[in-house]
């Protein structure tokens, strides 16, 4: 190894945490926090929430914190009130990307909500970064337009999701092996807060109820994402993206625990799952870390005191929005994006209290027989179908509205 390789190795590496106000941001901060020595936070962002995001530059006094448009001078004002004037306030969507392939930055962690953080994504994959993936809408959206961004920039894709973590972690390194020795791919799923409740109770069922998680403490759209299996089913799009094995070659099962995080069948009849406490700080620690192995501060597993691992089989009845997923991978090229839009409406109608919880697979469902989507080459393409699948989407929830 050369001298300047080998000071370049003991070099920290600089990362920007978008989304660092969100759960993913907090546990990927508490992961850095650990190793000083091995990382630096050089950017934060978040959308609206200023004061959290003050607290968070002074503890880790980044070079950048970009906030949403509109509260640049309230963030200016509350860093001012804490002293922390070495850090610059940018704002907005533009401001995102450029932090997200800034020179300075060497990892991104995509941890922004919905679709909102595809740009970031794009910009991240086209400058060569190592792309920390927790947001998988910004994947399901921009599906093969994301991949020839990272192909093209040279970056380095690795996911943050618990199932993508876990079946990359089972994979053979040599990823033009992968189909070949494949069989499948299983993604558990935990089935939610309502698994065992009477779906015909389903349409009384609030905020609250959908978002307590059984196993994990995660944001209120993925939580509500989960309580329909619409999680999953981005997850499965998600999969296919980041593994390239064909639709019929993913599968789900039900595993109320969620310490199986999901399993590679191999040709030969072999299954190789990974295992591990629900925390989201492995994962990322494995993410930033890669191919080596640090602390992450999560708690080591111990199967003796696990009451026992279950699995079932996925009712369809219960939990009808699983198979949309196969639905838009087989559609026109485009329809992930659809469907993403269109659930992201329902969910955020559903949080406000203005659609019930069992309408939400059925806009989405509605939305995606209804809007086709055109050709797709690049973001601008990808940015006015989401647009119009949304105007659609709005409309069924105006139909249903509560
Ligand atoms: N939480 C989890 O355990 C897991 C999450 N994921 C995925 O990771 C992503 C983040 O999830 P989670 O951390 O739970 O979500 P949270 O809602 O907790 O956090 C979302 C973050 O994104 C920011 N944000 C929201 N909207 C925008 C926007 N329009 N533009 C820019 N920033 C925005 C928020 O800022 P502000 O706080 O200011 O609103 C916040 O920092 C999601 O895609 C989710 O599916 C995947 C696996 C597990
Ligand atoms: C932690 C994580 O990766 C989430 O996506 C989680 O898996 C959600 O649980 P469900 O299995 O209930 O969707
Ligand atoms: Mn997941």
């Amino acid at each position: 190894m050369g001298a300047r390789a080998f000071a370049a190795d003991l070099a920290r590496q600089r990362v920007a945490v978008l989304g660092a106000t969100g759960s993913i941001g907090a546990s990927t901060l508490d992961v850095l926090a650990r190793h000083p020595q091995r990382f630096e936070v050089v950017a934060l962002s978040a959308a609206r929430q200023v004061a959290k995001m003050a607290d968070l530059c002074r503890r880790f006094r980044p070079r950048w914190a970009v906030i949403g448009a509109g509260h640049g001078a309230a963030l200016r004002a509350e860093l001012n009130q804490r002293g922390l004037l070495d850090v610059e306030v940018l704002e907005g969507q533009a401001a995102l990307q450029a932090v997200a392939s800034a020179a300075e930055v060497d990892i991104v962690m995509a941890a922004i909500v919905g679709a909102a953080g595809l740009a970031p994504c794009l910009a991240a994959a086209r400058a060569g970064k190592r792309l920390l993936l927790a947001n998988k809408e910004a994947l399901v959206v921009g599906g093969e337009v994301f991949l020839r961004a990272v192909r093209e920039g040279g970056a380095t894709l690795l996911p943050v999701d618990s199932e993508h973590s876990a079946v990359f972690q089972a994979l053979p390194e040599d990823a033009s092996t992968w189909s070949a020795r494949v069989d499948k791919i299983v993604l558990t799923a935990s089935g939610g807060p309502f698994r065992t409740r009477d779906p015909a109770t389903l349409a009384d069922v609030t905020p609250e109820q959908a978002c307590a998680h059984p196993n994990w403490v995660m944001g209120r759209k993925i939580s509500v994402d989960s309580a329909t299996m619409m999680n999953k089913a981005l997850e499965v799009i998600e999969a296919r993206y980041l593994f390239g094995l064909e639709p019929r070659r993913i599968e789900v099962i039900v595993h109320p625990q969620s310490v199986v995080h999901s399993m590679v069948q191999f040709r030969d009849g072999s299954v190789v799952a990974q295992l591990g406490t629900p925390d989201m700080r492995v994962p990322i620690a494995y993410g930033l870390s890669w191919p080596e192995r640090i602390d992450s501060g999560a708690p080591a597993l111990d199967l003796t005191r696990l009451a026992g691992l279950t699995f079932e089989a996925v009712d369809p009845a219960r939990f009808p929005g699983l198979r949309l997923a196969w639905e838009a991978l087989e559609a026109a090229p485009g329809t992930p994006a659809v469907l993403n839009a269109a659930n992201e409406e329902a969910v955020e109608a559903f949080l406000a209290g203005r659609l019930r919880f069992d309408r939400i697979v059925a806009v989405t469902q509605a939305t995606m027989e209804q809007c086709l989507p055109g050709p797709v080459g690049g973001l601008d393409d990808l940015l006015a179908l989401d647009r119009r699948a949304r105007a659609v989407a709005r409309h069924w929830v105006q139909q249903w509205a509560l």
